[in-house]
């Protein structure tokens, strides 16, 4: 069966892989990026995800996934194409459509023969069907086309491991005979499918991620009342956790959550809401308390410091969580802002963020990827992410090499008695 991909990033990178890793042999990932695909080519991953690179090195030398920018000869024979290119936040909150309109437009002048186009981006109720219309109108061929939505539910830095086990595969389908096609496709993957029709599939893929994010931000204004009141999150998630209809993840108080993915898409639902006529206080309550949390802690700080002119301040983690190198709504470039508007000379670290870093700040600030080296001399540290480096980080070292030992931990990667027993002014989230 072949199976053409579109879109090279975290979603079609990632499927295209595993589906050759699970016994696909005819794979082709398409993007317009050249440099990307000769990167690919050559045995390289265009992103940092684990294990990626290996599966990659591997299906490609037996022959299994090939990638290319001629999207034609991909697509005019594959049986199935997906659909994995970015839908990112317009202005007004609303889903862009436009990489996806682009690619059917490619679809329908390219095929010639019966193909099932499936939609793994995430688009608004409706998308699957409109653009399964726009295809049938501009076909070049006389074929039958058919849409189905299969939304995706990896996470970054875990994309592999996620989508080779999966919690469940989600198919919106109109036909049997897309239905079965999805089916023979994940058959090898062993994992729950979940068939429904298309809107809904539309609208699992938005509820799950809308109500990570409401669970998120409902902690964390959990955790800026413990503050108030003198109690402690880590303590009161851990208490909740054991009720199993609450469960233990996605408790973790912090200084908000970032991503290509929780930011636009509880926009995209609430716009989509407002639009129908309907608002969801729910989802706006999120993104409100998302917002205000992603710049809780250096208001703290401009509280206690008199100002920043001139200061060196540390921070620790650009990434919008670890184990990836992306920076998309990462909390860290909100708060970088913060603190070059008001005149400090941020120093930042990150395992492997900088290079991403590099492209919004340019010279404005310093790069390192040594946490002794950013530390050093600072007057004040603000950790955005918890990489296991900086958790494992001797935090003595606060002690011994910043000029004033000045913390505020938006991730809570240390333990309060710890950083007390230093001598270290430590604040933290919710604790
Ligand atoms: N990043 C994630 O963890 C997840 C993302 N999603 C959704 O999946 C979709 C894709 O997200 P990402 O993989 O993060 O996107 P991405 O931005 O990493 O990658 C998109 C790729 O599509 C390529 N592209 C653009 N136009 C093209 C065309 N006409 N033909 C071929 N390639 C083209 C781009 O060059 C880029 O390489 C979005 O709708 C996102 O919301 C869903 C679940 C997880
Ligand atoms: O649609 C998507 O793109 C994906 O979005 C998220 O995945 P991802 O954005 O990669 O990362 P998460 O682990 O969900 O973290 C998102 C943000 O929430 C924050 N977070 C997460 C968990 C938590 O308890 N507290 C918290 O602040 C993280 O620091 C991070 O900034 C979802 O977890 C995936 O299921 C979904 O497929």
């Amino acid at each position: 069966m072949k199976i053409a991909i579109a879109g090279t990033g975290y979603v079609g990178l990632v499927t295209g892989v595993c589906l050759a890793e699970v016994g696909h042999d005819n794979v082709v990932c398409v993007d317009i990026d050249e440099n990307k695909v000769e990167l690919m080519k050559s045995g390289k991953s265009p992103i940092y995800e684990a294990d990626l690179e290996e599966l990659m090195k591997k299906n490609y030398s037996i022959g299994r996934i090939d990638y290319t920018v001629d999207y034609q000869s991909a697509y005019k024979d594959a049986e199935i194409i997906m659909i994995a290119v970015g839908t990112p936040e317009r202005k007004d909150g609303s889903a862009n459509l436009d990489y996806i309109k682009k690619v059917a437009k490619q679809i329908a002048s390219s095929i010639t023969k019966d193909t099932l186009v499936v939609i793994k981006s995430t688009v608004p109720i409706g998308t699957n069907q409109d653009i399964e219309k726009y295809i049938r109108k501009n076909l070049k061929n006389n074929v039958k086309v058919e849409v189905a939505s299969n939304p995706e539910f990896l996470s970054q830095g875990t994309a592999v491991k996620d989508t080779l086990n999966a919690s469940r595969i989600v198919i919106g389908v109109e036909s049997l005979w897309a239905q079965e096609m999805l089916e023979k496709v994940y058959k090898p993957f062993n994992q729950p499918i979940v068939a429904t029709n298309r809107n809904s599939a539309e609208m699992i893929k938005y509820a799950s991620n809308d109500f990570l994010a409401l669970k998120i931000s409902f902690m964390n204004d959990i955790a800026n009342l413990c503050e108030i009141v003198g109690a402690n999150i880590e303590d009161v998630a851990l208490g909740m956790s054991y009720d199993e209809r609450i469960g233990s993840k996605f408790l973790k108080a912090g200084i908000g959550y970032g991503g290509s993915c929780f930011p636009k898409d509880t926009k995209a639902l609430h716009w989509l809401s407002t639009h129908n006529g309907y608002e969801l206080k729910t989802i706006k309550a999120a993104i409100e308390v998302n917002e205000c949390q992603k710049l809780r802690l250096v208001r703290k700080a401009s509280r206690l410091v008199e100002s920043f002119e001139g200061m060196k301040v540390a921070v620790l983690g650009l990434t919008f969580k670890p184990g990836t190198d992306d920076l998309r709504e990462a909390p860290s470039i909100t708060n970088i802002e913060y603190l070059v508007d008001r005149g400090a000379n941020v120093i930042a670290y990150d395992p492997v963020g900088i290079e991403n870093t590099k492209k919004i700040f340019k010279e404005n600030i310093k790069y390192t990827t040594s946490i002794d080296e950013a530390i050093k001399d600072a007057e004040a540290c603000f950790i955005m992410t918890e990489w296991k480096e900086i958790i494992n980080y001797d935090v003595i070292n606060y002690k011994e090499k910043m000029k004033k030992a000045l913390i505020f931990d938006g991730r809570n990667c240390y333990k309060i008695e710890d950083m007390k027993n230093l001598g270290i002014e430590y604040y933290s989230i919710g604790r």
